[in-house]
């Protein structure tokens, strides 16, 4: 069995499926992480010399390759789901199990502010209401990948640990 962990930006997916990984003992793979080793170029350095369409292809590459896996926590980036076939490839892989970190706007702009830099998609938003207008735009197209998933935990007002143990709990 492996756990997929999949949501909007700064939903936790990587801080969260880490400290998964170390309670289950299972592999932690970070898709984001995966593709800059493979690239050897950061995410910010993809997007600039190569463009964002060669980063989707790349992800959709790599999300097939990892999916095959198993007795791992995968850890998503934020816009996985929602591009080509890949959310049908997470619900169709065998002993794969989705959980959508579902994270309300506020949440969301509070953890994004001080990493905004490292997210090419949202480094040039300047002001904290230009943050909130993008995210609430974006998180509504991109939701309807994201409720797909086979479970859905809601991280608002919770720590890392509490939702790391509320998933354990629900699942073994
Ligand atoms: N429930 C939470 N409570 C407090 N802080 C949180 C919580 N979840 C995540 N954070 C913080 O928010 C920031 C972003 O989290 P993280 O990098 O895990 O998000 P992500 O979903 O992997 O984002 P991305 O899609 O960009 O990779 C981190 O600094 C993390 O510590
Ligand atoms: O939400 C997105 O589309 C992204 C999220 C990050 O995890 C990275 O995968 C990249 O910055 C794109
Ligand atoms: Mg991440």
């Amino acid at each position: 069995m492996s756990i997929v962990l999949i949501g909007y930006m700064g939903s936790g997916k990587s801080t969260i499926g880490r400290k998964l990984a170390k309670i289950v003992d299972f592999e932690f793979i970070d898709l984001d992480d995966y593709i800059q080793k493979k690239e050897n170029l950061s995410i910010p350095q993809i997007f600039e010399t190569k463009g964002e369409i060669y980063f989707r292809k790349k992800e959709h590459l790599y999300l097939k390759e990892v999916l095959q896996l198993s007795n791992i926590i995968l850890s998503l980036g934020g816009g996985t789901p929602c591009y080509g076939s890949n959310m049908d490839a997470i619900l169709n892989a065998e002993g794969a199990h989705s959980i959508y970190l579902k994270s309300s706007i506020p949440s969301l702009v509070k953890r994004l502010t001080p990493e905004k830099a490292q997210r090419p998609l949202i480094a040039h938003l300047k002001t904290e209401e230009e943050l909130t207008e993008f995210i609430g735009k974006h998180l509504f197209e991109r939701s309807f990948y994201y409720s797909q998933s086979n479970q859905t935990v809601v991280t608002d007002g919770k720590s890392i640990a509490v939702i790391a143990e509320e998933i354990v709990a629900s699942l073994f």
